[in-house]
């Protein structure tokens, strides 16, 4: 279970985040959507502790992410990129961060089986597709077996064969029961994949709730979308 509540934060004394509140829970799919520069990425980065909050708390499972004693054990994340350096292999990286993270070597087959890379697991990184590039960031954040996923913008950029891959493989994660958060401004694909859905625009969460909730007599997510910022759909973008 993911908890944010009230955060705040600045950048160059312009507030990025304005009392950001909301839940990511176990056995559902949190879709977190705001456009370009909303602040997910922010967000997503006070969560794992990577940056700290002016005021608020994030916590995930009742602590705040480093106040795990093995946090890859309690939230994978992937946030951008694979993470591994060009000139090593998929398995090189894999048993990198696992040594360095006290995880047992032999699950580093076992990740690179279930997101579909034993076929490349000698390959270096820097010759990785962008799909096989989420797929290794996505296998590193799966290496604890933690019950909490936490991925920015997974499907962006990805083939359609990618995308459906990310969507069944995402879903299946939350029916074992495992809490998945993922920010995307992807709104089609969104609503295809999340249970829930928070809004955020301009620093402050501006709708969250069940899909169902959040699309309300729209008739698409995007609608809602489109009404709850006040942006405007630009025919180049
Ligand atoms: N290091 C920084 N210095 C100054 N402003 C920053 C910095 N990092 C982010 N911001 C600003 O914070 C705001 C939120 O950015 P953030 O990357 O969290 O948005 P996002 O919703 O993830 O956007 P995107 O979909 O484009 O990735 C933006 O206005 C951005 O310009």
């Amino acid at each position: 279970m993911i908890v944010i509540d009230r955060v705040c934060k600045s950048k160059s004394r312009t507030p990025i985040l304005r009392e950001v509140s909301f839940e990511a829970r176990p056995g559902r799919v949190t879709g977190f959507l705001g456009p370009n520069g909303a602040g997910k990425t922010s967000t997503l980065r006070v969560l794992l502790g990577l940056d700290r909050a002016a005021s608020g708390t994030a916590l995930v499972n009742g602590r705040p992410y480093a106040g795990w004693p093995r946090p890859l054990t309690t939230v994978g994340a992937a946030l951008d990129g694979s993470g591994a350096h060009r000139s090593r292999s998929a398995h090189a990286h894999l048993r990198w961060v696992a040594t360095s993270n006290g995880l047992p070597r032999t699950r580093v087959d076992e990740v690179l089986d279930l997101v579909g890379l034993t076929g490349d697991a000698g390959k270096r990184a820097g010759r990785f597709s962008l799909g096989m590039s989420r797929r290794l960031g996505l296998a590193a954040a799966l290496l604890g077996d933690p019950p909490i996923l936490v991925l920015d913008e997974p499907v962006n950029g990805l083939d359609p064969a990618g995308i459906r891959w990310m969507r069944d493989f995402l879903r299946a994660s939350a029916a074992e029961g495992r809490t998945v958060l993922l920010s995307s401004h992807l709104m089609g694909e969104l609503a295809e994949i999340a249970d829930d859905v928070v809004v955020i625009d301009k620093g402050s969460v501006v709708a969250r709730g069940t899909l169902a909730e959040v699309t309300g007599e729209h008739s698409t997510l995007e609608d809602a979308f489109f009404a709850l910022t006040g942006e405007m759909e630009r025919p180049w973008s």
